[in-house]
């Protein structure tokens, strides 16, 4: 028997709007944002998808998108589970800076490599390392045993904790980690072979 994971970060927030540094801020959706979080859900409904358990962050954002997306598939109710082990990446000391006037400051190439890269963390933040360090265990405690019962797995989140979950899924290295680009409401569905390795990936992208 194999389990469905279904990842999807949170719709555009006022901070991704306003192109500030975020992290653990916990700012709302943007009307577009909320749109997207709907759309996400019709996506998923459109394919049948119907969950078995919920996951989200701490976090507004992800919370919102994770309701819209449950409201949205007709199971409103469903058992959601909370957990800031799903939160985004700590930005530190950037958080709430503009990421151009940071770019200014510290120069577009050091700017690229804390967004970025795998293991350099910004100024009393996290790397994506240390992101993937708590998202990790936290899967695979609390959140693939669901999976691998058969279960259907929803969780809503941020695009650098799902960004450490899958390139733990891909088997991505830190390198390749680099070029991956998680859009904002975009359903990541991932199928598991019983024995917890990936079967399938596909990216609901576009209308
Ligand atoms: O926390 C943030 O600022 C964003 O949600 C993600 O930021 P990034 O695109 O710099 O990783």
């Amino acid at each position: 028997m194999s389990g469905t994971l279904v990842l999807v970060r949170h719709g555009q927030s006022e901070w991704n709007l306003k192109n500030l540094f975020t992290g653990w801020r916990d700012v709302d959706l943007t009307e577009l944002g909320h749109a997207e979080a709907k759309e996400a859900g019709v996506k998923l409904k459109a394919r049948g998808m119907k969950f078995d358990i919920a996951f989200t962050s701490s976090l507004i954002r992800a919370q919102k998108t994770c309701q819209h997306i449950l409201d949205a598939v007709g199971q409103s109710d469903l058992e959601t589970i909370r957990d800031q082990a799903l939160n985004e990446r700590d930005y530190g000391d950037l958080s709430g800076l503009n990421k151009d006037d940071a770019r200014q400051k510290w120069g577009e190439e050091q700017v690229h490599v804390w967004r970025r890269s795998y293991d350099v963390p910004p100024p009393g933040g996290e790397s994506l390392k240390d992101t993937g360090a708590r998202v990790w265990p936290y899967y695979l405690h609390d959140l693939q045993p669901h999976v691998l019962r058969g279960g259907t797995v929803l969780v809503a989140a941020h695009g650098n904790s799902l960004r450490a979950l899958i390139m733990a899924l891909d088997g991505k290295s830190g390198e390749e980690i680099v070029r991956l680009e998680l859009g904002t409401g975009v359903p990541v569905i991932y199928k598991l072979n019983p024995d917890s390795t990936v079967a399938s990936k596909e990216v609901l992208e576009g209308a």
